[in-house]
């Protein structure tokens, strides 16, 4: 990468398995991560823009990354790249051809990004677990890509009507009689999308379980797709009809999946109210590691991980333990303030790149020491 946040110039080589970031506080660790992920992608993780991208005092930045695809015996090499020049357009390509985007390249590696800031999946809202659970969805069975659209788009057009008929000031009935047809495109939708959606929980649910249990989290961790309404279309049809006047009243469709959460539970209490804020951490890192599994299962490839300030918080025997835990999960990039917060840093296997805060904040080269190198 080049002139990219804190980074003038660097070139990382990662290990096949754990590559541990290893560097003071502000030294560049997450930026290299956010720099990978975009590499990979096209977007940054922490939805930054363009010019917070680009390091201060530099007018454009740049990234690649050399990713191998396919199976064992057939691997090809393609390298995926994106260029940041404010007020222009990101300019992504891959093996030098341009593209419009990364993400629905067949090469590009999935990504499974662990922030503190994530923790909101657990602890925060129903609408992140949603889109989280919708995002999963795709991943795992990239043709519920359009029924999610689909359901959407259903969604928007009934709401743009509730907004209409209310304005036009129009009675119950004829209300009724306009929205019946699209009340049938949102319910057969609906009923389309909650089918998936269960779908795709009961496949990582036992995943995640496993997960918690290796990490050490105490007691059955359980992740459990709640829908709001039916999951039958003509159920929901009628429940849509008997509350028109409410929908009227409020201007948007009060009812449906979109409205639904996924629960993470542990013996059966959410862990949103009843964990603590280690038990938190593991119960993410269970689920991204449960859904990696999953999808490994569905697509024969492991997401790279990319795990940002994971050790803080967890006692020794957890971090052991996590470490043990990576080291069959494919890639992964964890961030630490000292290379001892990883048990077993010092193994063969294990990568290590070093980020040292240079003057100005910006670091030449990051160095990286690999089996090889010892
Ligand atoms: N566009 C930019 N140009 C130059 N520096 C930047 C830019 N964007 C962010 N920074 C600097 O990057 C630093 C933060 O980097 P980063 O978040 O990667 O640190 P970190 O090593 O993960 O730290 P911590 O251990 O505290 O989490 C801050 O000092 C910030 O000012």
């Amino acid at each position: 990468m080049r002139d990219l946040r804190t980074y003038v110039e660097a070139e990382v080589e990662l290990g096949p398995g754990l590559t541990v970031v290893a560097g003071p506080n502000g030294a560049g660790k997450t930026n290299l991560l956010e720099a990978a992920y975009l590499a990979c992608t096209g977007r940054s993780f922490r939805g930054a823009s363009d010019r917070e991208l680009v390091r201060r005092g530099a007018d454009a930045g740049h990234v690649s990354a050399e990713v191998e695809s396919g199976a064992a015996g057939a691997l090809s090499v393609s390298a995926f790249s994106v260029g940041i020049q404010p007020p222009d357009r990101r300019r992504l390509r891959v093996d030098g051809n341009p593209v419009d985007g990364l993400l629905d390249h067949p090469a590009r590696p999935r990504m499974s990004v662990f922030l503190p800031d994530r923790l909101a999946l657990v602890k925060g809202g129903p609408g992140l677990r949603r889109a989280h659970l919708d995002q999963l969805l795709v991943a795992l069975r990239p043709s519920a890509g359009p029924l999610r659209r689909g359901f959407h788009e259903a969604l928007r057009q009934r709401n743009a009507l509730l907004t209409s008929l209310r304005t036009r000031g129009v009675d119950l009935d004829r209300a009724r009689g306009e929205l019946a047809p699209w009340d049938r495109a949102l319910a057969s939708a609906a009923a389309a999308l909650t089918e998936a959606r269960a779908a795709a929980v009961a496949a990582v649910d036992p995943a995640v379980a496993e997960r918690a249990r290796q990490l050490g989290l105490d007691g059955e961790l359980e992740v459990a797709y709640r829908p709001r309404s039916s999951t039958d279309a003509d159920e929901l049809l009628q429940a849509l009809s008997e509350r028109v006047a409410g929908d009227l009243e409020r201007g948007f469709t009060h009812h449906g999946p979109h409205r639904d959460d996924l629960a993470v539970r542990r013996e059966g209490r959410p862990l949103s109210r009843f964990g603590s804020q280690g038990e938190q951490r593991l119960a993410l890192l269970a689920l991204l590691l449960g859904e990696a599994d999953a999808l490994h299962a569905a697509s024969g490839q492991r997401p790279v991980l990319l795990l940002d300030d994971v050790m803080s918080e967890l006692d020794v025997e957890r971090r052991s333990r996590l470490v043990e835990v990576l080291a069959g999960a494919g890639q992964a990039l964890i961030t630490v303030t000292e290379a001892s917060h990883v048990p077993g840093a010092d193994a063969d296997d294990v990568g290590l790149v070093e980020v040292e805060p240079g003057a100005a904040a910006t670091v030449r080269v990051a160095t990286v020491s690999t089996e090889a190198d010892r």
